[in-house]
């Protein structure tokens, strides 16, 4: 099932033009890795496709919504409730802890304290990070962060994981995990993830593979 649509997508920054005619289609549930040379575009199509960045022309529709014919509180909404993030550093606040970052997103759709933070603790311990409930980011290793991350994009059941290199500080070995841990994650609910990366051993964890080049995604193949 098509769940989110990109068409024809152009947008400019000065003279560079990031997205030149970039069209994409994810389904339901799959996880679609965004490869691609360095510039080429990628971080661009993943805002326009989450609805951060609106593109000069084309559109992106999502579930048959078309995002720029929304209002921008329709659209924020639906950023809170259909999408989650996760990018490469940066994403937790630094003065909660971890329970309560993973609880936020919750919290903010109007779930109440006690039912937020038992949802959010049962995330912690499936990314293998409950011990952290208590301990801010900044007292986290970067893997350890990145789990919370993840816990904290699952956390609300979006339709759609977008994850902008969600590896790229992390050594190997930490970076394969928390791919394991997404991807296992998504597909236990049935999220979709759009993902990201230059690294073959990451996008190995994807159904599906789109190169994006000079703007346009060139090809997109079924990996396996
Ligand atoms: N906010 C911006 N202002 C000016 N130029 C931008 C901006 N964002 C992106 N660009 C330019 O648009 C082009 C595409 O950038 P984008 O970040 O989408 O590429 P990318 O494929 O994700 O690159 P990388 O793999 O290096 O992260 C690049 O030439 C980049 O320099």
């Amino acid at each position: 099932m098509t769940l989110l649509t990109a068409t024809d997508l152009r947008l400019s920054f000065g003279p560079t033009k990031a997205l030149d005619g970039a069209s994409l289609t994810v389904h339901a549930g799959e996880v679609l890795a965004l490869m691609g040379p360095s510039g080429s575009g990628k971080s661009t199509l993943l805002h326009c496709l989450a609805g951060i960045l609106r593109a000069e022309s084309g559109t992106v529709t999502f579930d048959g919504r078309e995002l720029a014919a929304m209002t921008d509180a329709a659209r924020s909404e639906l950023r809170r409730t259909a999408f989650g993030f996760v990018f490469q550093f940066g994403q937790l606040v630094p003065e909660l802890t971890c329970l309560e970052n993973v609880a936020l997103p919750l919290r903010l759709s109007g779930t109440g304290r006690r039912a937020a933070h038992a949802e959010a603790a049962s995330w912690l311990e499936r990314l293998e990070v409950a011990d952290l409930a208590g301990k801010r980011p900044g007292q986290v290793s970067g893997g350890q962060g990145q789990r919370v991350a993840v816990a904290r994009a699952l956390v609300t059941r979006p339709r759609v994981v977008f994850a902008d290199e969600p590896t790229g500080a992390l050594d190997s070995l930490n970076g394969e995990r928390v791919m394991q841990l997404l991807t296992t994650a998504a597909r236990d609910t049935g999220a979709a993830v759009v993902l990201v990366t230059h690294e073959a051993r990451v996008a190995a964890y994807s159904d599906r593979e789109a190169i994006v080049r000079d703007g346009r995604v060139r090809e997109q193949e079924f990996a396996r």
